[in-house]
């Protein structure tokens, strides 16, 4: 109770027009405070159950998401409380698809700061500014998500409001990982933004400054990656909504030097290869077809569509499939249509890098611009969606697949909702219920022919969490491709009974905490197989204890 009363003096203290005539001590405490507040013992649960009245009170998202951060500001406790009571209902609003929308009016929302700015001016001076900031901090970091604010969702360059998916991400970590929101640190490394109508908003608080060019930008990195490890020694960093071209050369260049992963290209993969291996089964029971000859047309060719084939190879390889094999069931578009070895611009040698490991070489001199054209000429059982286009999976389309198939696999997976390329109740429509189906951005279930059908979420967070984590607990020297790739199975191993008897394709959210134990448990496992763990406690313990510790290692508010 004193610190209640301690904490209410000081906030009447420091605000002007309620500061009480006296200055009490302790003992006076309890008589100004019940004359001054309607109640001095307000318990953790009753100030609980007012947040969640006054949020369904608040008439948008945006106001729930503002409300929210401010309070996690003043009381971490209770707002991850309130998450972890109802993570589905509050995902939508501290993640996708309202993130998006905060960190698009970041600087119009701005309520003080959440974490560390770095400014490219400042790009000399790294290793003194993190060394300070680290040496006030009381909790070391143990997380940091770090975004440079260039490709935030699917909503382009944002600048500085990239801000807004470091904290957002980072709150993930807590509800769904378990892991301490004192050792999270958001970062965001403001290079300018390309984006006009930001850098003109006289309320931005970034720099007003183009982009920094991906040579200038990969020097502020060398540095900021090499002050940050030096500066957090054990932390795990996580690089977030960089655009394509910087996340593949930020993750070539600093996957074997640092305890890093990328989530748009990795921890993505890991998500879509997972809930994959249930969808495909689904759809082969339903077909009779072979696992191995399923065929994947992926409309996207940035960091998230390459980063998901590349990691769903393992799927085919598992099936028995060489690499060349593997790589033949995949068909990636971009704006120019389907990427072959004799569209102009890759004769021209114009192809982005990350692209040209999915180049076909096999379409005889014929080029495929349009969706439709691809899904005609490969005839696939599996369309994914990475294109930030909304409304992209067109009726005609859809209609194909469901055709060609008896249950379709339909990933729509672009964030947030606006840039989805196919909305659930569309999807169920246009393939007469047959789809099997998972968007980046929650949708509601539906109730159809009598059965309630539930949509499945393929959204990194599913799994960055349990990444981290585990990379985090197993003291891992690097993030290596196949602790990613364990995650991916760990995460489909965590569907229980009930969850595939309801057709689902990935664990339901309010058994999340258990699946991030297990996820990290996988990652560990992996670690130490592949001899980059450092804690010596973890070895030697079977499955079970190791994920038994995963869970003992969560921080619950
Ligand atoms: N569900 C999840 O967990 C995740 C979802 N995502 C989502 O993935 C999306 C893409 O991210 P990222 O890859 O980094 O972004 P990019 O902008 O780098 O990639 C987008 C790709 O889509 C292509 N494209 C755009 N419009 C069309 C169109 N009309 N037809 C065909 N191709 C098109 C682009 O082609 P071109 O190369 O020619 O420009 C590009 O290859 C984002 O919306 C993001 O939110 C990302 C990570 C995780
Ligand atoms: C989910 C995510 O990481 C993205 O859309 O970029
Ligand atoms: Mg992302």
């Amino acid at each position: 109770m004193t610190t209640y009363i301690t904490k209410a003096l000081s906030s009447l203290a420091t605000n002007g027009t309620l500061t009480p005539p006296l200055t009490p001590n302790e003992n006076d405490a309890k008589s100004i405070l019940r004359s001054s507040s309607p109640h001095p013992l307000i318990s953790p649960e009753q100030n609980l159950l007012r947040l969640k009245a006054h949020l369904q009170n608040l008439p948008t998202d945006l106001l729930k998401h503002v409300h929210l951060s401010k309070i996690r500001r003043e009381d971490p406790s209770l707002y991850f409380s309130a998450i972890r009571d109802d993570l589905t209902g509050l995902a939508p609003i501290v993640y996708t698809p309202t993130v998006g929308e905060a960190c698009q009016k970041y600087s119009h929302i701005y309520q003080g700061p959440e974490g560390l700015y770095l400014s490219i001016d400042d790009k000399d001076r790294m290793p003194e500014i993190l060394a300070e900031y680290a040496a006030k901090l009381s909790t070391t970091p143990q997380i940091l998500v770090v975004t440079d604010g260039s490709r935030i969702l699917g909503l382009g360059d944002l600048g500085i409001g990239g801000m807004g998916i470091s904290v957002g991400k980072l709150n993930l970590y807590v509800a769904g990982g378990g892991v301490n929101p004192h050792g999270c640190l958001p970062v965001v490394l403001d290079m300018g933004t390309n984006t006009e109508s930001i850098r003109n908003d006289p309320l931005y608080i970034g720099l007003r400054r183009p982009r920094a060019s991906l040579e200038e930008a990969t020097e502020f990195m060398d540095r900021f990656m090499a002050a940050a490890s030096s500066a957090f020694p054990n932390a795990v960093i996580q690089h977030e909504d960089f655009y394509s071209e910087a996340a593949f050369a930020f993750l070539d260049k600093y996957k074997n030097q640092y305890r890093m992963f990328n989530d748009d290209i990795e921890g993505t993969g890991s998500v879509i290869l997972g809930g994959f291996m249930a969808a495909a089964k689904q759809a082969s029971a339903a077909s009779g077809k072979a696992l191995k000859d399923h065929r994947v047309v992926f409309l996207g060719g940035g960091s998230a569509a390459v980063g998901v084939a590349k990691e769903m190879m393992n799927f085919f390889k598992m099936q028995g499939l060489t690499e060349d094999e593997a790589r033949e069931r995949f068909w990636l578009i971009d704006t120019k249509g389907l990427i072959t070895s004799t569209r102009p611009d890759v004769v021209a040698g114009k192809l982005a890098s990350h692209k040209k490991y999915f180049i076909r070489n096999d379409t005889e001199g014929k080029e495929y611009p349009s969706l439709a054209d691809v899904v005609e000429y490969v005839k696939p059982t599996a369309l994914v969606g990475l294109s930030t286009t909304f409304g992209a999976f067109g009726e005609d389309v859809v209609r194909r697949m469901a055709d060609l198939n008896e249950a379709p696999i339909i990933f729509p997976l672009s964030n947030p909702t606006s840039k989805c390329e196919l909305s659930f109740a569309d999807a169920l429509n246009w393939t007469g219920g047959k789809v099997v189906f998972a968007s980046g951005s929650p949708y509601a279930p539906i109730e159809r022919d009598g059965l309630l059908r539930e949509p499945g979420q393929g959204n990194n967070f599913l799994v960055f969490p349990g990444i981290g984590f585990g990379a985090l607990q197993a003291g891992a020297k690097r993030v290596t491709e196949a602790m990613i790739t364990a995650s991916a199975i760990a995460l489909s191993e965590a569907l229980n009974e009930e969850e595939k008897k309801a057709g689902l394709l990935y664990p339901r959210l309010d058994r999340i905490r258990e699946v991030s134990a297990r996820v990290a448990a996988g990652v560990v496992r992996k670690a130490q197989e592949e001899g980059v763990d450092t804690n010596e406690k973890l070895r030697g313990l079977d499955d079970q204890a190791l994920i038994k510790e995963m869970n003992d290692a969560q921080w619950w508010p």
